[in-house]
């Protein structure tokens, strides 16, 4: 691909990724402090699930809350992979080829839905799927972060640090990851793909303020609502 037709998709991307009615490719037990922290087994292949475009949520828009079921709602801080060019089977080699940039994400885990659904050998889609359930930065071009493994993610509640984690510590690399998937799924432009949360995710509670950020790149701001009512 010319360096042309790169930057063309890359500026594609940029538009309003979360409007552009994409997928999002979640990893989860992508880091073992975390997989221990929830008793669960390190990965021998990557764990995924999906998220609905309409699970995205924007800093100035409307405040996060615990779908009617819940009644813990989990804060799992992320970074985000956009995709700026579609494709399947992609190799590791070309894997960043196909990368326009990150955001950073809230995978917002119903995690009482989740425990039943584990236990009943169920989908984790209500858990991890619902309306709003992943709240995103804006855009951050590729060319801010030269390296996406070597980046400190943090979140903290009401001022206190609750997440404080570094992508080198990933179990899956991104180009591994992207390989692994594309091999499953076609990723198209616009698509995100979380890459799993570090240790120290805990319920948050009404008027809860969530901050999380990247350091030296971007930081976020989001206001917990009371729970949806039962339709
Ligand atoms: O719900 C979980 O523990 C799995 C997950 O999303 C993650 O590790 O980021
Ligand atoms: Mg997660």
């Amino acid at each position: 691909m010319s360096a042309a037709t790169a930057a063309t998709t890359t500026a594609a991307a940029a538009l309003r990724f979360w409007e552009r009615g994409r997928k999002a490719v979640c990893v989860g037990r992508n880091y073992a402090e975390h997989a221990r922290e929830l008793n669960n087994p390190l990965p021998q292949e990557p764990v995924l699930f999906l998220k609905p475009p309409t699970a995205y949520v924007r800093e100035q828009g409307r405040p996060l809350r615990a779908p009617w079921f819940c009644s813990s709602l989990h804060h799992e801080v992320e970074l985000g992979v956009v995709v700026g060019r579609a494709g399947s089977c992609i190799s590791q080699a070309a894997a960043m080829e196909h990368v326009a940039g990150y955001a950073l994400c809230l995978d917002m885990t119903a995690r009482d839905t989740q425990e039943a659904c584990k236990s009943k050998g169920l989908p984790w889609t209500l858990a991890k799927a619902f309306d709003g359930s992943c709240p995103v930065s804006d855009f951050i071009p590729k060319e801010r972060i030269p390296d996406p493994h070597d980046l400190n993610i943090w979140l903290e509640v009401n001022g206190q640090r609750r997440q404080d984690g570094h992508t080198s510590n990933m179990i899956f690399s991104i180009p591994f990851l992207i390989n692994y998937i594309s091999s499953i799924m076609t990723l198209e432009e616009g698509d995100l793909i979380l890459t799993g949360t570090p240790s120290g995710v805990a319920a948050v509670q009404e008027g809860d303020e969530l901050v999380a950020g990247i350091s030296g790149v971007v930081t976020m701001r989001f206001r917990v609502a009371a729970r949806a009512p039962r339709p």
